[in-house]
């Protein structure tokens, strides 16, 4: 019978006086993309040809200077790729194309055949150094494993020797399974490689740790990679490669922790594919060091284009909560988020000048404009949102800058029509509501023929007044065109009792066409220790009458609210 535990806690390798976590990062690695290669062949339908060739290229445009194109002696589509590549001249000269392979001769010299020709490249040969891997898939022990990659490494040696690629071809071992196994087993196998292989230099020999399954925390990956390069007594002369899946969901972390320890290079795919949970997630990992003022060198400015031709390719959908690349991370939709945010794009200069830093914005770690993403798109409106996304995407999407004291007004009516209707409204959605609700609102106020009638530098005006259909032909004078109807109001005795608080107009557009978008603030309510402010708002062509239509918007607006008595 079974006795032991399902699981364990993974045993730590000892390390005395660890070095990584007082470190920080400050330099990019090497970074080397597998998405042709491991994350290609853990896709439901692996990429053909012309699918591989538009993702390289975008690789390439990205700026990964090493990139695993194939595993050529697994297909003919991946080795005639790899050909395709060198025959077609379409690896740029600062590009080293990388093929893997496992250690057995026929598979070695294929995969070396399809390198014939090439400028500079990288092969990979890799031998899982497990004992789960050595005892029960391979059915050896270790010092058996430890002569496969001897063995695999002078196939590989021998075989560059004989197409001609000395000094073109550098070498990359990977002790597959790196963390599953015997530390010192790994020094042992790894020196035993480097002898095989001989004096090198960290281009031109590459040793790739592995987390091929992600079974610890990374705390112990990074003291893992640390312990490898106190013992390893040759690390002047590899590249020290990481290669981490997220089994656990850490890749990302372990990757940057194992980074502090001494690694040197990084393995990782795009958006993460690869095996089962996939690969290291190079696009986070990158965008983090890029977030903390490190130049990686890879670029993702045009996040949307990457996101497109990845899932073009791959045929997988980026997730929306991606980070960096999902739909959703530069959205905010809870009311107090999108305050924020709008405040904080409002205060940028200062806020910069405060924290002496380009960037600090509430709830947006990095500017999404660094993406390609758009400004736009940070606010969507729901039952969740409140009134500053409602007037942030009023203003950034249509130039509607109402007051600020109407703010409140104004998402009170949104949040009505959403709560009503439910889901999420769009941009044309929100602009609509406020323009049914706001903007020349109808009730029993009504004005007709407005003539304006200027004495000296008083102004006039004449107009028909009607109030439930019944026509008064009133006339009046003020400081402006807004006044003179207020006291022909007034002078009529049909003005309900209010006080004109608050007036602001702005120009919707630039041209000479722009029509002008008036706010007119009431203040309600005869009893002083209970009034209410009301707005309307009033557009129209000529800036004289967007205000008087703002007036009446706004009475019709203060009777359907009780703020006014219905006439
Ligand atoms: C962690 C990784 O992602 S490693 C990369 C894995 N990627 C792939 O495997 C994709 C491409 N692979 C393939 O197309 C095929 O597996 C091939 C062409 C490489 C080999 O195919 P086959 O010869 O049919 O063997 P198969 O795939 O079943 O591999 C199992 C055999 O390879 C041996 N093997 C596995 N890994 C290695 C290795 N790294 N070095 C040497 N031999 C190995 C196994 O011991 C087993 O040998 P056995 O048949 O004597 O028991
Ligand atoms: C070939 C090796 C590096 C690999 O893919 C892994 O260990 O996951």
């Amino acid at each position: 019978m079974n006795t032991y535990p399902k699981y364990r806690y993974p045993e730590p390798v000892k390390i005395e006086n660890r070095q990584w976590p007082d470190r920080i990062l400050t330099q990019p690695p090497v970074w080397a993309s597998v998405d042709l290669r491991d994350g290609n062949q853990a896709l439901p339908e692996p990429m053909g040809p012309e699918h591989k060739l538009e993702y390289f290229n975008m690789l390439v445009g990205i700026g990964f200077k090493e990139i695993e194109v194939a595993f050529p002696s697994a297909s003919a589509d991946d080795f005639n790729f790899v050909r395709m590549l060198i025959e077609r001249n379409l690896i740029p000269d600062d590009v080293r194309i990388s093929v893997l392979t496992q250690a057995r001769r026929h598979l070695i010299d294929r995969t070396i055949e399809s390198l014939r020709g090439v400028k500079h490249a990288i092969a990979h040969c890799y031998v899982p150094t497990s004992d789960l891997h050595g005892r029960f898939v391979f059915n050896h022990n270790r010092e058996e494993v430890k002569q496969m990659a001897v063995d695999g490494t002078r196939m590989v040696k021998e075989a560059i020797e004989r197409e001609g690629l000395w000094g073109k071809v550098a070498y990359e071992f990977s002790p597959e399974e790196f963390t599953d196994s015997d530390l010192d087993f790994v020094v042992e196998v790894c020196c035993a490689v480097k002898e095989v292989w001989g004096p090198s230099t960290p281009d031109m020999l590459i040793l790739n740790l592995p987390a091929t399954v992600e079974r610890r925390p990374p705390n112990q990956y990074a003291d893992m990679i640390e312990l490898f390069c106190r013992k390893f007594p040759y690390l002047n002369e590899v590249g020290l490669s990481l290669h981490a899946h997220n089994d656990q969901g850490c890749a990302v972390a372990a990757t940057e922790l194992a980074l502090l320890a001494g690694a040197t290079r990084v393995e990782g795919t795009v958006f993460g594919h690869g095996e089962r949970t996939g690969n290291l997630d190079v696009s986070v990992l990158a965008l983090n060091m890029e977030s903390r003022g490190v130049r990686t060198g890879l670029n993702f400015s045009n996040m949307p284009e990457i996101v497109r031709i990845v899932e073009r390719n791959s045929g997988i959908e980026v997730h929306p909560r991606h980070p960096y690349a999902g739909d959703l991370v530069f959205t905010a939709f809870s009311g107090s988020h999108q305050d924020a945010i709008r405040k904080g794009f409002e205060h940028r200069a200062e806020i910069s000048e405060f924290f002496r830093q380009g960037w600090k914005i509430p709830y947006l770690h990095l500017d999404p404009a660094d993406l390609g993403r758009q400004y736009e798109k940070l606010i969507r409106i729901n039952s969740q949102s409140g009134k500053g996304g409602v007037v942030y995407v009023l203003e950034k999407e249509f130039g509607v800058y109402p007051p600020k004291t109407m703010h409140p007004e104004i998402g009170a009516v949104v949040q009505k029509v959403v709560d009503a209707e439910g889901g999420e409204i769009n941009s044309a959605d929100l602009k609509r509501i406020f323009y049914d609700n706001f903007v020349n609102a109808e009730g029993p106020y009504r004005m007709e023929n407005y003539q304006r009638a200027s004495v000296g530098d008083r102004s006039g005006s004449n107009f028909s007044w009607f109030i439930n259909g019944e026509k008064h032909e009133l006339s009046g004078q003020g400081n402006g065109p807004l006044s003179a109807v207020v006291h022909a109001l007034k002078s009529s005795g049909l003005m309900p009792f209010f006080k004109l608080e608050d007036f602001s107009e702005r120009t919707l557009g630039k041209d000479a066409d722009a029509k002008a978008l008036a706010f007119v603030g009431l203040r309600c309510g005869e009893d002083s220790e209970h009034t209410s402010l009301v707005y309307g708002a009033g557009e129209h062509s000529n800036i004289d009458r967007a205000a008087i239509a703002a007036l009446v918007s706004a009475m019709n607006r203060a009777v359907a609210c009780g703020a006014l008595k219905r006439p």
